[in-house]
């Protein structure tokens, strides 16, 4: 089965070679072919130009984009996706003058949503995760990583990652998974918080690395949840039995976690409300790459990411979603895009490679995803009539796509 997209207003993100991450000013630069063709075999693009050169191509099906903009779907490298019920009642607790703080030490939060999770069948939870995703893959996500970590037990962990199992079977789109067993405290450790990390550390990560049910390894590094010297054990666990660190650091204060990331070599550093020199310092030079999620920042109105300060720096930015219950109910990235421009002062073409080529990078699927490139996947997303590329984050809570093709084949 092939599909010929012709008459493309303008086809984005094209790299001929495979870029592998994009960083400083050249995130600046978004490489394109305006009045392009895109040409489709199966699941893989195998050839794109201008409609100038364009010679005879035959096809199952045409496409006609006229008018419309064509890119990689995005590639959301930190989401939470996998959870049972929602948290509205904290978001209503909140608005009245609790902080996640406040809600997280009476007991809710993190804790809510694993005690949710435990009472919830595991058919229920991928029916509820099922949902969100097909959701997102609307809403033009062609690559996801899921986590773990609303479990907090072996048994609800490994429930979760099961159903992150099934969807990376059920659903067309590559799907990462991370063990996040250091999410929060368990109340029946509340005293003892060395036990818990011993529990990650002996039981949890060996059984779960054992069904190979995981790649990444990560730890809420953050005050009043796990301290540097229990995210450094938790990493060594898992780096032992072949868990990648990607670690959740620097969301509320910056206390050495980015050093101690980079240290283990860890894919990506991500949150990084909170970020000072030394961190940025850590960063260069090293194979992490800095994930920010500026939705969250909107949620909790906390503050945002200092994208400037990391891309001035030289140093490369991913974007994602961390689309959970707690403190980002939303899994859209276009949201994302807009809100990196419009408040962290990104500009459209950094925005998007964040979203795409640097997206891949944080989940280390560039090789298939992230860019118009011939032989990888044909994961698109197809706008409906826009005046140029800067309008999808400009004109921001409006769905611009028309059509998502997954796989070589409309969803
Ligand atoms: N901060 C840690 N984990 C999630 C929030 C979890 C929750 O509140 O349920 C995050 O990335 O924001
Ligand atoms: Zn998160």
């Amino acid at each position: 089965m092939s599909i010929l997209i012709k008459n493309i207003k303008e086809l984005l993100q094209v790299r001929d070679i495979h870029v592998p991450i994009i960083k400083g000013k050249d995130m600046k630069i978004l490489p394109s072919i305006k009045n392009a063709y895109l040409l489709i075999d199966h699941d893989t693009i195998v050839d794109y130009g201008s409609m100038n050169d364009i010679q005879n191509l035959d096809a199952d099906e045409i496409i006609d984009a006229t008018g419309k903009i064509v890119l990689p779907t995005w590639c959301d490298s930190h989401t939470h996706i996998v959870y049972a019920g929602n948290r509205e009642q904290e978001f209503v607790d909140r608005i009245n003058g609790l902080s996640y703080e406040d809600i997280a030490n009476r007991g809710g939060g993190i804790l809510n949503s694993a005690e949710k999770l435990q009472n919830t069948t595991e058919e229920d939870l991928y029916l509820q995760s099922a949902q969100r995703l097909n959701n997102v893959i609307k809403l033009g996500t062609g690559a996801i990583e899921i986590k773990s970590g609303y479990g907090l037990t072996i048994e609800a962990e490994l429930k979760m990652l099961r159903v992150i199992k099934r969807l990376k079977r059920d659903f067309p789109i590559k799907v990462r998974a991370t063990l996040l067993a250091a999410h929060a405290i368990p109340k029946e450790f509340k005293n003892n918080k060395s036990a818990f990390v011993d529990l990650v550390i002996n039981k949890m990560i060996p059984e779960i690395a054992k069904d190979k049910i995981a790649n990444y390894i990560d730890v809420f590094c953050e005050k009043g949840y796990f301290d540097l010297e229990d995210t450094e054990r938790i990493l060594k666990a898992g780096i032992e039995h072949g868990l990648v660190p990607k670690i959740h650091v620097n969301q509320f204060n910056a206390f050495g976690g980015v050093k101690l990331g980079v240290k283990y070599q860890a894919l990506s550093v991500d949150h990084l409300e909170e970020l000072n020199q030394e961190d940025i310092d850590a960063l260069k030079g090293s194979n992490t790459i800095p994930v920010a999620l500026p939705s969250c920042s909107y949620f909790l109105s906390i503050p945002y990411t200092p994208a400037r300060q990391i891309i001035d720096a030289g140093l490369p930015l991913a974007l994602a979603t961390d689309y959970n219950p707690g403190s980002t109910p939303s899994g859209n990235m276009n949201f994302v895009i807009s809100t990196a421009c419009i408040k962290m002062k990104m500009t459209p073409e950094e925005a998007i490679n964040a979203a795409t080529i640097n997206g891949a990078y944080a989940m280390n699927i560039g090789n298939r995803y992230g860019s118009i490139t011939r032989g990888k996947k044909a994961n698109l997303i197809i706008t409906k009539t826009i005046p140029s590329y800067a309008f999808l984050p400009y004109a921001f809570g409006e769905n611009h796509i028309d059509q998502v093709i997954i796989n070589g084949q409309p969803y």
